[in-house]
């Protein structure tokens, strides 16, 4: 079994992955890091010295390699539903869960940072969450952003065992 967590920049995907990972005694991955790993430079490195297109060429190769995984949390690149029909090929057989979270609240986690080419204006910010918005709304578990990380895992883990995905943990 698979679950694909995905959304915006600095939603909380992979703060959500690595919890959910240590609460169901599952193994965490996030695209970006395997990407990082594989090809020795961070995705806005490679964005920016080879182009988006590159990039997105990798995801769509990190999406196929994990799909030959199993019993694993994969944290997404937020653009990474986006391109190539990774999203419908997430869905086919996995479970996918969208952190929905406000651009308020997300442009206050990001406006500081430097390092994403693709964010780092309000304006910019806000085009990309209407173009992408129906990608990530077309996932199977949606669950509000604007919570603090543990109300997030306590409430993906209830719903999560509500669908019968994972068994009913602890969360202290
Ligand atoms: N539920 C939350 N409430 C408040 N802050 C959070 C929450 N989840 C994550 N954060 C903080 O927001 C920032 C982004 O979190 P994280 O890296 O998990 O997001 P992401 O969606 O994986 O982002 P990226 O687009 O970089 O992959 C981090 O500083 C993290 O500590
Ligand atoms: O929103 C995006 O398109 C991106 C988000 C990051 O996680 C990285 O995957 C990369 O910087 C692109
Ligand atoms: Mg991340």
């Amino acid at each position: 079994m698979r679950i694909f967590i995905v959304g915006m920049p600095g939603s909380g995907k992979t703060t959500l992955g690595r919890l959910l990972a240590a609460a169901t005694g599952m193994k965490a991955v996030d695209t970006d890091r395997l990407i990082t790993e594989k090809y020795g430079k961070t995705p806005s490195r490679i964005i920016t010295e080879e182009g988006e297109k590159i990039f997105r060429e990798l995801e769509r190769e990190t999406l196929e390699e994990v799909l030959k995984m199993d019993d694993l949390i994969i944290s997404t690149g937020g653009g990474f539903p986006i391109f190539s029909g990774n999203m419908d090929r997430m869905l086919e057989n996995s479970y996918v869960i969208y952190i929905k979270t406000s651009l308020d609240v997300l442009w206050k986690r990001l406006k500081h940072d430097k390092t994403r080419p693709l964010s780092n204006s309000n304006e910019k910010l806000r085009k990309l969450y209407s173009e992408r918005k129906p990608f990530y709304e077309k996932a199977g578990i949606i669950i509000d952003g604007s919570l603090d990380s543990r109300a997030n895992l306590a409430k993906t883990l209830d719903k999560l065992s509500s669908l019968g995905i994972v068994k009913k943990t602890m969360v202290n």
